[in-house]
This record gives structure tokens, sequence and C-alpha cells, in this order.
């Protein structure tokens, strides 16, 4: 079965927004253990406007799940990712401003750059994983640098999906049967939702993990509103 790996930087941008420790994402990512969940994915950005660096350091040491690190491998994400050595180090080509990630690797250009991260990691023994689009050459490229799986970036998928789900789908299983072909795991995230994972799941041949926040979130928001409603309700009664 597909791996669901729970990225959990919207808890820290409700932290951050208040200051203070609530919620607390250490406790929560245990709790999303609990849960269920198979991982807990992050996504420290320079800015550390939602999970923090310290937070990554505090994970490690409780999390009992694949802890799965993303972002780019500039020097201080290098380091950090040597340091708390994780089960999974996912490497993303986001510009320091991107407000999300908007796009995959091209694996052919960076060739160099990401063999020497990918061998720097996994000479420390953490699993790799490189973001790219759909793109049969990418793949390849990506096949090039030594990296243990990909990430399919899922946005076009997700943005597809509602008008015509088969030809949303259908580079997502192309680029998914070339990587396995090349000996490369298949991972997958962005914009995943629970109005589209199914599809996608079953349509993907060789899925290993899927990584999901924003929608994720948004969603246990949404499901547990009438329930702390009603709460607030009942501890109101005179
Ligand atoms: C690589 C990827 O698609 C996710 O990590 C996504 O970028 C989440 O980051 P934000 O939570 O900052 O949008
Ligand atoms: N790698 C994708 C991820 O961690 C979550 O992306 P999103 O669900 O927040 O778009």
């Amino acid at each position: 079965m597909t791996k669901l790996s729970v990225n959990i930087n919207k808890i820290a941008t409700l932290r951050n927004a208040r200051g203070g420790n609530v919620p607390d994402v250490v406790k929560v990512a245990q709790d999303i253990e609990d849960f269920g969940s198979d991982g807990i994915t992050v996504h420290p950005r320079p800015d550390e406007r939602h999970i923090r660096y310290s937070d990554v350091y505090a994970l490690k040491e409780v999390l009992r799940t694949e802890f799965n690190i993303e972002g780019n491998p500039n020097p201080k994400f290098t380091d950090m990712v040597l340091e708390v050595v994780p089960a999974q180090v996912t490497l993303v080509p986001d510009a320091v401003d991107a407000i999300t990630s908007n796009a995959g690797w091209d694996t052919k250009k960076h060739r160099s750059f990401l063999q020497e991260k990918i061998s720097a990691f996994k000479a420390k023994g953490i699993r790799t994983s490189i973001f790219v689009d759909p793109d049969p050459s990418m793949v390849e490229g990506a096949a090039e640098t030594g990296t243990d799986r990909i990430e399919l970036y899922t946005e076009s998928y997700a943005r597809g999906f509602a008008n015509d789900p088969a030809k949303a789908i259908a580079p997502y299983a192309e680029a998914a049967r070339i990587a396995h072909s090349l000996g490369l795991g298949i991972n997958a995230g962005h914009d995943l939702s629970l109005e589209n994972i199914a599809y996608f799941s079953k349509g993907i041949p060789h899925l290993l993990e899927v990584s999901i926040g924003h929608a994720l979130i948004c969603e246990a928001i949404y499901l547990g509103l009438e329930n702390v409603v009603n709460m607030y309700k009942h501890k109101l009664r005179p």
C-alpha cells in the first residue's frame, strides 16, 4: 500500500501566527503518528515562516515513523539534514521567495550539483528523493544523479483533475512507468487531497509514498468544525 506522510508545515504556520507554542508542532506530529500516518514531512524554508530549523531537531528526537525533510539543498539545509539524519531527504528547487514549491528540478542542467548532494546524503544512510515534473527526460536525468527515488510534482494533476482526470493523470502514469524501469522508487506530492488522491493512487503504478499537507490540514479543520462548535455551545449552557 502507498504510504502517507503528513506534511505539518501548516501546523507551524498556525503556531507562528500568534507566537507562543499553540498548536505544539511536535505534539501534533506525534498525534498524527498515533492516528496512523506512515511518516511526517517538513519543508523548512530559508525564512522559517512555518517549520523552523529548531523544530526539525526537536521532531527528530521523538518521531517513530519515517521522517522526510524537503527543501532546497543550500549549505544550511544540507548541514542540517546531515546532522539530523532523517529517513529521507527530498530535494526541491525552490526559489528563496517562492510562496510554495512551483517546479521540479531540471535534472539535466543541475546533474552534477544533484549528484554531489545525493552522494553526500546517501553516504550518511539517508534515502534520497528528487522533486520532478512528470517529464520523461527529467525522470531519466534524475536516474543519472544516483537518487533512490523521485517525487512527482502533482500540482498540474490536481489542477486538471476536476475537468478531465484521465488526461490529468496520463503524464504521471508514463513518468512512473519510466522511473520504475530505471530502478527509481516513486513518491508524489503537492495539492493532493481527499478529492483527488484515490484516483491518483489507483492510476500510478508502484507509488511508494505521498506527502500531503495543505489540503489535509484544511480538510481536518473543516471536518472538525461542527464538532468543536457544538462543544463550545455545550460549555456555554447555563
Ligand atoms: C515539495 C512540495 O510540494 C511541498 O513540500 C510543498 O512545497 C509544501 O510547502 P509549503 O507548505 O511551504 O507550501
Ligand atoms: N511534498 C509535498 C508535500 O509535502 C505537501 O504538499 P501540499 O500537500 O502541502 O501541497
